[in-house]
């Protein structure tokens, strides 16, 4: 981890050239302390090695392949999302031969990046967590150790600005001290409360953070933890099954401070506090603090994309515009892949970064969803999806000192998980102006919207309602942070549920699971093995569910059981029959 925070000199020296060039911008850090942190030169390597080895690799599998159908490989990814990365490269490390296969151009599914008229977009993904230099719970920095990458970063100074009813506003600072103390001063009366919650979250954020992390699902390695770090995975045991909301009404008695407790968890799993599972609450409250939030260098796309040329670099492959539309089976195991243009693959192993609904409902389809896939979809639910408006605006309309990440609900409580009813804002440029042209800002404004809202329109009708619903957006924030931004636009482009559908083929869009009704923690959340022998799920809809780091954490599970199951890890089909019983029915009670 490049973290130039750390070590300004050498920063400076490297890019001082650069330094005069620095854009003029609202980038509350500075230029005279964190200005020397842009580097454009060496982004633009980055991209232009990624873009090169793409055709490569394509062209080497064509020719290697034949066609297709000769080479079976030890794993066949399907879509390389974090979560697919992840997996694919933790094994090509284990010198598994590994082919991932994208439908899109490009690596990273809601972790990608798009260029329009100079401006670099996340296409989703813009908080970082897991991407520090601390501890063992860093693994988004792990993943690209392993294959010999590492990524310049800056670090962000305030995770979010929250803006909520009442006028409450609080900075989410980087020192923890700060934080609570900001929180505190609002609700003096609840110091005990906040101190007694957010301290549960750092005991669980501890127990995480002392654990070597692998398969949950094999037994060898999680009997050994519990042998090596016994409180620490009790500790864990006993907050699986339970939710932030219960653990803070245990502290907490103010209404507004829960709801505030409600927003902290919303923006992570777009559900409030009572239904968001305690672990994973306490991973995202803490690791902002411990390893803080960094920001890539040239955008959260570079992760993808540095990923996916360490996994070349290992020997394995990806392919780019290849649309998985069908899982082989033979003899009711997983061993190859049909792609829509005829082509086949196979493999020993299949692992599918699709979610669990396009998994099974698509490229499955015709088989008997398995019980333990009608299970899951009783408990969870998919998630609304999003509008998106990407924008260029003129970097005069933003107030001098404007944080990196906003969250906007201006009058009523009621709204937090109602469509369109919380705005999430992104500003990346505030960290790196080179992702816009000079004196522009990109502002990625995101609220939840379902898909239904967008079908059965003409395209007429379709264009006109994202005009309209993006305007009311543009003009909430307009009103509430940034006068003058609807006249200060100088690009943009709107995206909803279908875009979302069509890019990233998920299954109406979604966002992820959502819980139907009030979980049992994580308890009800699959791994990554299936009913079906041969195929595993990596992603958002595995254990343990939304977020880059979450499902990188799914992409070291997978690799790690994957690896066990064809002969590079060590495994015991004994202990593996006990334990994958006691998860399997530990589920059927969430
Ligand atoms: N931190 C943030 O700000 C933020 C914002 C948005 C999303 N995210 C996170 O990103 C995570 C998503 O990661 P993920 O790894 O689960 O998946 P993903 O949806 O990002 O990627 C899946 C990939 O699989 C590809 N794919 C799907 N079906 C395919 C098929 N049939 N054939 C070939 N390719 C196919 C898609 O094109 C896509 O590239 C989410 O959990 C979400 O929380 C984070
Ligand atoms: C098995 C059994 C039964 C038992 C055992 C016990 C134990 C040992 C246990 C263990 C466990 C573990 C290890 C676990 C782990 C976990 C983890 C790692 C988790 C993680 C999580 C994470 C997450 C969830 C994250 C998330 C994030 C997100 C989603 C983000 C997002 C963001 C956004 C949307 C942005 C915002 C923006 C603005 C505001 C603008």
């Amino acid at each position: 981890m490049n973290l130039c925070l750390r070590n300004p000199v050498t920063c400076a020296d490297r890019s001082s050239s650069l330094f005069s060039a620095l854009k003029t911008s609202n980038n509350k850090l500075g230029t005279s302390k964190f200005g020397f942190l842009k580097n454009p030169k060496k982004n633009h390597v980055v991209a232009v090695r990624s873009v090169s080895s793409t055709a490569v690799v394509e062209e080497r599998t064509k020719r290697e392949s034949g066609g297709g159908e000769s080479k079976v490989y030890d794993a066949i990814v399907i879509g390389s999302g974090i979560g697919g990365l992840v997996a694919a490269t933790q094994l090509a490390v284990k010198e598994a031969k590994v082919l991932v296969l994208e439908k899109y151009l490009i690596p990273g599914g809601s972790s990608g990046y798009y260029e329009r008229d100079g401006y670099t977009f996340d296409v989703g993904s813009s908080v970082m967590f897991g991407f520090s230099d601390k501890g063992n719970l860093n693994l988004i920095t792990q993943a690209l150790k392993a294959v010999g990458r590492e990524m310049e970063v800056i670090p962000d100074p305030t995770t979010v600005h929250f803006h909520l009813p009442s006028d409450l506003s609080v900075q989410v600072h980087r020192e923890y001290d700060e934080f609570v103390n900001e929180l505190i001063s609002k609700f003096p009366h609840e110091k005990e409360g906040i101190l007694g919650f957010y301290g549960v979250c750092w005991k669980i954020f501890n127990s995480l953070n002392s654990l070597e992390l692998k398969s949950l699902e094999e037994p060898i390695y999680l009997f050994g933890q519990f042998f090596q770090k016994p409180l620490e995975c009790l500790t864990l045991a006993y907050y699986l099954p339970q939710n932030a909301g219960d653990i803070a009404r245990k502290y907490i008695k103010d209404p507004q401070l829960l709801s505030f407790i409600d927003a902290e968890c919303f923006i992570v799993s777009t559900v409030n506090a009572l239904q968001t599972p305690m672990i994973n609450a306490s991973m995202v409250l803490c690791d902002r603090h411990y390893g803080g939030i960094n920001y890539p260098v040239g955008g959260v796309g570079g992760i993808a994309k540095s990923l996916a040329d360490g996994l070349v670099d290992q020997g394995s492959e990806i392919l780019y515009k290849a649309n998985v539309k069908s899982i082989i089976l033979d003899d009711g195991k997983a061993v190859g892949v049909r792609l829509a243009d005829g082509r086949e693959f196979f493999a020993k192993t299949i692992i599918s970064n699709a979610t669990r609904w396009d998994t099974f409902g698509k490229l499955l389809k015709g088989e008997k969803l398995p019980k333990e896939e009608e299970n899951f979809q009783k408990v969870y639910v998919k998630a609304p999806s999003f509008l998106s408006i990407h924008m260029g605006v003129k970097a005069e309309v933003l107030p001098p000192d404007t944080d990196c990440h906003h969250f906007v609900l201006e009058d009523d409580w009621k709204n937090l998980e109602e469509p369109y009813g919380s705005i999430f804002l992104s500003i990346p440029t505030i960290l790196d102006p080179y992702l816009a042209p000079d004196g522009r800002h990109i502002l990625h404004i995101f609220t939840t919207s379902s898909i239904e809202d967008w079908e059965g329109l003409t395209p007429k009708e379709y264009e006109a309602k994202k005009e309209e619903v993006a305007a009311g957006i543009i003009q909430r924030l307009e009103k509430k942070l940034f006068p003058g931004l609807s006249s200060s636009i100088t690009f943009k482009e709107v995206g909803t549920p279908r875009t979302h559908r069509r890019y990233l083929a998920r299954d109406k869009g979604t966002y992820g699971p959502m819980p139907r009704g009030t979980p049992k923690g994580l308890l009800g959340m699959p791994f990554n093995t299936t009913a079906i022998d041969g195929l595993y799920c990596v992603g958002d809809s595995c254990f343990p569910g939304q977020g880059v780091i979450a499902v990188a954490f799914s992409g070291v599970m997978c690799a790690h059981r994957v690896a066990a199951d064809i002969g590079l890890e060590r495994k015991s089909k004994v202990l593996d029959a006990g334990l994958l019983g006691l998860l399997g029915w530990l589920r059927t009670l969430a």
